[in-house]
């Protein structure tokens, strides 16, 4: 036996070797075609981290996401006259975001490759931005008049800002002087007043950081932790027009109740749990509906407040949702929508910048999940002024949901600004929850975010670079990126 083995090895050589060196190539192109799957899979879908070694590692989640699941999908095209119809249920279809829904959910994967390379200017942007949110010089209430001095027409925050960290931390440990309720809107907040004279808004904390808030993109009550998010993404996509929010845990017994209105006050209660409440007065607010600190400390969002001499104009937005399930609005039923909304004319692309802020706004707000952008407020009097993105409360409430019909502008006008294009290119090959995950870092109520919603903003951008993708096959790339000569 072991002879006939021995002589079967010794006839080897000669046939052996090159079915060897056969098998040897075929396994090794299998494990070369194995590494680049496995190389393009981790680049194209991770939260890449690489090129942002200073912060920790973002875990990567890969939650099931129910993206497309929110609207209702028909078969009517986006181009159809307009009628409204009904689902077999007797539940309004609205055709202009449903029918896109249907379309992008392709364009997603089709483009995945496209933009999954990594930008070789994202870890400067990244670093030059961490460096502005880090403290250069102590608290000092002299930093409000240089934070005023930043107000310009088009952004709330100059480009070169090393001064930033300083006023977020005077904002998160200076001594309030005066607390009231805060007037406008319907939501619990206060208006502060600091040291100095500089007044800001006090956001309390509802939620915990993961809870998911349920329901229509509206529902729930605002986020603290979202105006900060929102402030820091705007920091990143270089569409510095958010107010200045800095985050603060507030002792309600030391810092709030001995400054507080009488007005105030009187809404100040205690719960069971001996935690210090209070429910203010405001559309929303009742006694029975309190927010509460733990025992007297209270998390909440601080949001500078514009310069007085800011005048706010005040706009009702085109694409304001009607609140009601059993009623769709315009931009919802209307595949033209965009022409009726340009020819009023502060929104003909000829006459100003205001289309293209409703676009940046639109993306803005898609990304953080922002569905509640029912009014804007540009600052009045100036030419030129850019759409402000003041209340961000009401974004980050789902992670695991992506509501398509907030870029209506986007894809039922199809133009974008160019800058606006160039800069979310930035964070192709998903790094844009890892950037921001690092910039909210510098904050003092981390983490900001759970990973859930960071992995969501790498996937909202994909969705977007798919919109901006439609409307380029759909007019040429030309007629959609515009350089207006704003930014
Ligand atoms: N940083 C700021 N500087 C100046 N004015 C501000 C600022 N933040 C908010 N405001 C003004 O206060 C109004 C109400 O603020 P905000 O929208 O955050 O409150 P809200 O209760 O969520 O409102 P709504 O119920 O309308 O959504 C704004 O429309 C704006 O006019
Ligand atoms: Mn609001």
């Amino acid at each position: 036996m072991s002879s006939m083995g021995i002589s079967r090895n010794r006839k080897g050589p000669d046939k052996i070797p090159r079915h060897r060196g056969l098998f040897l190539s075929l396994f090794l192109l299998i494990i070369l075609v194995l590494m680049v799957n496995f190389y393009f899979a981790f680049v194209m879908n991770s939260d890449s981290n690489k090129l942002l070694s200073q912060t920790e590692p973002s875990k990567i989640f890969y939650a099931q996401s129910k993206v497309f699941s929110s609207t209702i999908r028909n078969v009517i095209l986006l181009d159809s006259p307009v009628k409204e119809n009904y689902n077999s249920v007797g539940n309004i279809i609205r055709n202009a975001s449903s029918d896109f829904s249907f379309k992008i959910e392709t364009l997603v994967k089709k483009i995945s490759f496209k933009y999954s390379k990594l930008s070789p200017f994202l870890h400067n942007e990244i670093s030059k931005l961490w460096t502005y949110l880090q403290p250069s010089v102590g608290t000092s209430t002299q930093l409000w008049s240089v934070a005023k001095e930043w107000v310009g027409a088009r952004n709330i925050v100059p480009a070169q800002a090393p001064l930033l960290g300083s006023v977020l931390k005077t904002m998160s440990f200076a001594k309030i002087v005066k607390a009231q309720n805060a007037p406008g809107g319907t939501q619990l907040k206060l208006l502060i007043t600091f040291e100095g004279g500089q007044q800001a808004l006090f956001k309390p904390q509802w939620y915990k950081r993961d809870e998911v808030i349920e329901g229509p993109v509206y529902s729930g009550k605002d986020r603290h932790n979202a105006e900060v998010a929102a402030f820091h993404l705007a920091l990143l996509l270089g569409l510095r027009r958010v107010p200045i929010t800095a985050a603060r845990k507030i002792n309600l017994h030391t810092e709030i109740m001995p400054v507080a209105s009488k007005s105030l006050l009187k809404t100040f209660t205690v719960d069971g749990k001996n935690n210090t409440c209070f429910y203010g007065t405001c559309h929303y607010c009742s006694r029975s509906d309190a927010v509460c600190g733990n025992k007297v400390w209270l998390e909440g969002a601080v949001i500078l407040m514009l310069p007085s001499n800011f005048k706010l104009k005040h706009f009702r937005s085109p694409w304001q949702r009607t609140y009601k399930e059993n009623k769709a609005a315009k931009w919802e039923i209307e595949s033209n929508y965009c022409e009726s909304v340009k020819s009023n004319k502060i929104y003909n692309p000829q006459s100003g910048p205001r289309l293209l802020d409703l676009i940046d706004a639109a993306i803005f707000d898609f990304l953080i999940d922002n569905g509640d952008r029912h009014h804007y407020e540009v600052r009045g009097n100036v030419s030129g002024a850019a759409v402000l993105f003041i209340d961000n409360g009401k974004s980050f409430g789902h992670p695991f949901q992506d509501h398509l019909d907030i870029l209506a502008p986007l894809y039922q006008c199809c133009v974008l600004r160019k800058t606006t294009w160039e800069r979310l290119l930035l964070f192709a090959g998903g790094t844009l929850g890892a950037a921001l995950e690092k910039l909210l870092t510098t904050s003092s109520i981390t983490p900001v975010l759970t990973s859930f919603h960071l992995t969501a903003v790498n996937r909202r951008l994909r969705a977007i670079y798919a919109t901006a993708e439609f409307c380029f096959q759909k007019y040429g790339i030309a007629h959609v990126l515009t350089d207006d000569g704003y930014r």
